[in-house]
């Protein structure tokens, strides 16, 4: 009888502390597990459900880690870049960090003295590398010249081109030369597959179900069976990494490449799947440029749709499903909440740009919505793939400036359609980002009838 009481009580009390007690002054949100919170709910397109039953700000729950996530514009812009030092914080997940990569080194996971003084030293070091200056755009088109080489070689004998593999690893020799003074040419071309291989799996660690879990209390979960294998190949990979790059190498090499490359996959897949916006592109490329020359960023004013399509490319391919985790340095009030220092919050990009308020018909691919009636583009407030506020995206402009070159150079040359026998798949695997699914196509030579293309290869 007594040990009834007792179990009636334990439970009481494990029901009242998960269900109010540690939840009491938060946004509301889902209802969380104890232990596992919403693990088993979170998904890209359940933020979208979260957003529109709880409105601008919710509450939901990594384990027992308690994330705000807001998802309005007005009061994103408010809190994050209006009072943006108050929001810079990283949450603390120090034990998945130590199992992924050694700790919190680098600049993606860092906080304070430490973060502030790497983001500014490697800004610096961009800056006089050549980011927004003309050597970063020659090394663009430089990489755009191999692909291009490589690309038509294989269209000229009929083969179906893995548009993909081939832009992943120009973007690829893009940040590597950039940090290690190298590109994978000749014989080093195939290191390109390992790094990459291993990034990726690393990557993938932070957004897969054992990340979460093992984001606190790895040091017990580690020994729990099936968890403690997928510890050990967390740590292996780890380690492997670790020999080859390290901190700081591997948040600019996994953040710069992974997520560029991704995005033009995506680009190239909207635009073989819309074959009317790659009609429009190119009519367009056909008006301003006219010729087979390298497009550079000075073009870019005059190239309204394409600008659209790089704007509407990154709103729908959303590759960061769950924008990295902020937290607040000081107490802060935010759409009527009061929350305490360290409270862990993100501003939900991914729910943001999928909201039918600010952009109607979200699934569909329209450029158009980011053109004025006359045809000039015009950005959104609500597009926002880099983030916002003092921790945005710190690759922004390298970013754009190699979406908008290749993309731009590739679709002036070439013209992308699907094989009716490999049809191509817009399946979202959602990880940490969203990578494409692997695809081969067909490639036409859209300059070749004027013997221009053979001119500019070289
Ligand atoms: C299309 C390409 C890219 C997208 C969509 C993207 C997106 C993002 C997002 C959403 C964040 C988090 C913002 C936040 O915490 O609120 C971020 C952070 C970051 N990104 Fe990018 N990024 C891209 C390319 C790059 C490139 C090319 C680099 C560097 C070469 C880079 C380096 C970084 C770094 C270092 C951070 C962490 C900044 C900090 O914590 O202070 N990213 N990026």
């Amino acid at each position: 009888m007594l040990t009834e009481y007792v179990f009636t009580l334990i439970v009481l009390l494990i029901c009242f502390y998960n269900f109010y007690w540690k939840r009491r002054g938060l946004p509301p949100g889902p209802i969380p597990f104890p232990l596992i919170g919403n693990i088993h709910q979170i998904s890209q397109p359940q933020y979208n459900v979260w957003t529109r039953k709880y409105g601008p700000i919710y509450t939901y729950w990594m384990g027992e880690m308690a994330i705000v996530s807001v998802n309005d514009v007005a009061v994103i812009h408010d809190a994050f870049v209006k009072n943006g030092d108050d929001y810079a914080g990283r949450a603390q997940i120090h034990e998945l960090l130590e199992i992924v990569k050694h700790g919190d080194h680098g600049i993606i996971f860092s906080e304070g003295q430490l973060w502030r003084g790497q983001r500014r030293f490697t800004l610096q070091v961009f800056r006089n590398f050549g980011f927004g200056k003309n050597i970063m755009q020659e090394q663009i088109l430089d990489e755009f010249v191999d692909l291009k080489v490589e690309v038509a070689d294989a269209a000229k004998q009929g083969a179906m081109v893995d548009m993909k593999g081939v832009i992943d690893l120009a973007v690829a020799n893009i940040i590597n030369n950039l940090l290690f003074g190298f590109r994978y040419k000749g014989e080093r071309r195939h290191e390109f597959e390992d790094d990459k291989k291993l990034i990726m799996e690393v990557v993938t660690h932070f957004g897969s179900l054992f990340g979460m879990i093992f984001m606190h209390k790895a040091h017990i979960f580690k020994h729990v069976p099936i968890l403690s294998s997928a510890y050990a190949k967390m740590v292996d990979d780890r380690d492997r990494l670790k020999d080859q790059l390290y901190g700081c190498h591997f948040d600019l090499w996994s953040a710069g490449q992974e997520t560029t490359s991704t995005t033009l996959g995506w680009a190239c897949i909207y635009l073989i799947k819309n074959p009317e916006a790659q009609q429009k592109l190119q009519a367009e490329l056909d008006h301003v440029i006219g010729s087979d020359r390298l497009i550079r960023c000075e073009d870019k004013p005059q190239l309204n749709y394409l600008n659209a399509i790089v704007a509407e490319t990154q709103r729908l391919s959303n590759i960061v499903p769950q924008n990295l985790l902020h937290r607040t340095l000081a107490d802060v009030e935010i759409a009527g909440y009061k929350l305490p220092k360290h409270t862990v919050i993100t501003h939900m990009i991914s729910s943001v740009m999928y909201d039918e308020r600010y952009f109607p018909d979200p699934m569909a691919f329209k450029p158009e919505r980011f053109l004025t009636p006359d045809g000039n583009y015009i950005s959104s407030p609500a597009l926002m793939p880099f983030g916002v506020g003092k921790r945005a995206c710190l690759g922004e402009s390298m970013a754009k400036m190699e979406l908008f070159l290749i993309l731009a150079n590739t679709f002036n040359h070439f013209s992308l359609s699907e094989d009716k026998h490999h049809p191509i798949s817009t399946f979202r695997t959602v990880g940490g980002t969203v990578p494409p699914p692997d695809f081969k196509c067909r490639v036409q030579l859209r300059l070749e009838k004027n013997n221009k293309l053979a001119n500019t290869i070289q």
